[in-house]
């Protein structure tokens, strides 16, 4: 079984109820989010082993947090303890055209303030196979993008696989680096990339343009974008590439690529009216992508359980894929909505 480390911020979600906007009523729903948390608590709920690296704040709230992670099957023994506080967000779910609203309050959280030598790598890595990371921990402070790029090369010293999902979010690099550039440093360590058709140009610069709507005519329009990460980075062997399109904040619609160097897989398209909260779609997607990858490696059935991981969560309340692998599978396998009774 591939032993798996994540490594990144895990915050408290506080959401408006339902479809209200924040603080229109007094309350907020609580729950704990952040992209690599997010995987890890969906491959821990498929019964894989996994790790999350993070540095939490020792206090009530550092506890609640290590114990949400406990009860979905992740293991918390490697999770720093620092001085800092835990990140919050806050959120606001879209409906029609009102889009999803997220405020950020994260500054000076425990893993914006962690120093290199906060963890071990070697250590921490030592019983590990798999080590997955996202492009939002390196944009958090320059402390954690060290960390992050420390934490990719011990680990493809190792011989760890690594993965990284691009995951951009230009609100948060505010440190004065620039973000195409470490995401460049990044690649060098990069066996399988994660990521959305606009990081390949937004993330790393690269040129290949894809043009609207070609997805659903003409999935090979995907492969010149592939084979420029390809030729860049020799070192990556397979590239996930998740389109989505927006009819409106509750309606959406997604399909997915896996490329690798000399073959290509696309999945269905899956299309999804009443979206419930989508927050967390790209990570329910990433999880389906590695559980279904190790078991079943380059394949249609790899994408197609990854698509409807990610479709899946769109239906469920709260960033984490609280999903089994047989109500993956049936839905993958084309049971949509259909009861199960
Ligand atoms: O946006 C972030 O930094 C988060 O990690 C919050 C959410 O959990 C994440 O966006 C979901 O992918």
């Amino acid at each position: 079984m591939t032993r798996y480390a994540m490594f990144g911020e895990i915050m408290m979600r506080l959401k408006a109820p339902g479809y209200e906007r924040l603080f229109q009523t007094p309350s907020l729903e609580v729950t704990m989010a952040g992209a690599e948390a997010n995987v890890a608590v969906g491959l821990g709920r498929l019964d894989e082993d996994v790790s999350f690296i993070t540095a939490l704040p020792t206090n009530d709230l550092g506890n609640a947090v290590r114990d949400e992670l406990r009860k979905h099957g992740v293991d918390v023994s490697k999770i720093a303890h620092h001085e800092g506080r835990l990140g919050l967000y806050f959120v606001e779910t879209g409906a029609n055209q009102r889009p999803i609203k997220v405020v950020y309050d994260r500054a000076d959280s425990c893993i914006a303030k962690v120093e290199p030598t906060t963890f071990d790598w070697r250590k921490l890595l030592a019983d590990r196979d798999w080590f997955h990371i996202t492009g939002i921990t390196p944009a958090i402070s320059e402390t954690a993008m060290r960390c992050t790029l420390e934490a990719m090369k011990t680990a493809k010293e190792m011989g760890l696989t690594v993965s990284c999902d691009l995951n951009l979010r230009a609100a948060l690099w505010q440190y004065g680096f620039n973000h195409v550039d470490v995401y460049r440093r990044m690649m060098e360590y990069v066996d399988v990339l994660v990521g959305n058709e606009g990081h390949f140009d937004s993330c790393l610069g690269l040129s290949a343009r894809v043009a609207e709507n070609d997805i659903y005519d003409n999935p090979s329009a995907y492969r010149p974008m592939a084979d420029e990460v390809f030729e860049q980075w020799p070192n990556i062997k397979k590239i996930a590439i998740t389109v989505r399109r927006t009819q409106s904040a509750d309606h959406q619609s997604t399909v997915a690529i896996l490329a690798t160097p000399d073959k290509m897989w696309t999945s269905p398209v899956f299309e999804m009216k009443n979206i419930i909260d989508r927050i967390g779609g790209g990570d329910a997607f990433t999880t389906g992508f590695l559980y279904a990858l190790d078991k079943t490696g380059d394949s249609q059935e790899t994408i197609d359980f990854a698509v409807a991981a990610g479709a899946m969560k769109h239906s469920i309340p709260g960033d984490f894929l609280r999903a089994t692998k047989e109500e993956i599978q049936a839905l993958a396998d084309g049971a949509a909505g259909r009861d199960q009774r």
